[in-house]
């Protein structure tokens, strides 16, 4: 990954003084998800790009050594080989940009990507997610023993008890010691904004979280009632401009719960594109995180290979 944001001091005066303005946000969203998004040749270049800003994720309670291998597996060859050859992508090295999944299986993750010879990065949610309403102190060992098994991407989940309270300090304060635990780690920190209530605490979580040093700010868990949308979008990239002009940092956005289709995915790429600039469409600046978006995302690859949408069985790994 590129440079790391290091985090400033807090600034509390800058998030006292935000202020958004909803119409705009709503009309801008608007914008962004009316405009045309690229066709034929070009759809399949940008879906083979979100497919490789894909964390490609389980999580779930009966998840298992098994298909968390499976999981690797499918990161490892996203696209099946014969479309990339078809495309003249077969030696690209395409995969998904890390697979993400509960502490406890990380080892089970990290042990099929070795055995593979793959070095794609193994994310693990932490902080007691997707909550976070266990102690601290129990919070930051979780984020410890996902580093000491293997991960080196760490989801934190924010306390929204702190953000909704007003507590930024506090909010801060325990980034910093999240940033801590991870050491080398790649930190992406989960505001979950269906719980924040309003764009104003969205925007005042994201600079607290990119003071305290997050390398990515991340819409959601997957698990709220309302997860990614795209106003919500248009607030968390406006923040990380704003912090990119004041710090000369640039700090990564992930999106995630409920992406589930192609098209919703090139509607990301293109507002990232839009609001941030093709700099950050890279899986060093931009992840989807989703558990059944590459699906899709094969088949409309299949369908632009071969013109025909593929049967169920001729995608068995989708
Ligand atoms: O971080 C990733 C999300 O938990 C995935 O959510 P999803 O299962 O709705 O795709």
């Amino acid at each position: 990954m590129a440079d790391r944001n290091p985090g400033m001091d807090l600034d509390l005066e800058w998030v006292s003084g935000v202020r958004v303005n909803t119409q705009a946000v709503l009309k801008r969203a608007q914008q962004v998800q009316g405009r045309k998004v690229a066709k034929k040749e070009w759809q399949a270049a940008w879906l083979l790009k979100a497919a490789t800003c894909i964390d490609l994720t389980t999580l779930s309670g009966d998840d298992t050594p098994s298909n968390v291998h499976r999981l690797c597996m499918k990161a490892m060859q996203p696209i099946r080989y014969d479309l990339l050859q078809s495309m003249g992508m077969h030696d690209k090295d395409i995969t998904t940009a890390a697979v993400c999944v509960y502490p406890s299986r990380v080892a089970d993750a990290v042990k099929s990507l070795k055995a593979a010879n793959s070095c794609i990065p193994v994310a693990s949610v932490a902080t007691g997610f997707p909550a976070g309403q266990t102690p601290l102190k129990t919070r930051l060992e979780e984020v410890r023993m996902a580093v000491e098994d293997g991960a080196t991407e760490i989801d934190i989940v924010i306390n929204r008890t702190l953000a909704l309270t007003g507590q930024w300090a506090g909010l801060y304060e325990e980034i910093r010691q999240f940033r801590e635990a991870c050491g080398d780690a790649h930190m992406k920190t989960i505001l979950a904004v269906g719980e924040l209530g309003t764009f104003t605490n969205v925007y005042k979580a994201s600079l607290v979280s990119m003071m305290a040093g997050s390398d990515f700010i991340k819409t959601s868990t997957g698990k709220e009632s309302v997860n990614a949308t795209y106003p919500v979008a248009i607030v968390m990239v406006r923040a990380i401009r704003d912090y990119y002009r004041k710090t000369d940092h640039k700090v990564g956005f992930k999106p995630a719960g409920g992406i589930r289709t192609a098209q919703e995915a090139l509607v990301w790429l293109v507002l990232m594109k839009v609001e941030l600039g093709d700099q950050w469409l890279t899986p060093h600046l931009f992840r989807l995180g989703a558990s059944s978006l590459l699906g899709d995302i094969e088949r409309q690859i299949y369908h632009y290979v071969t013109g025909r949408y593929p049967a169920y069985h001729e995608l068995p790994m989708a």
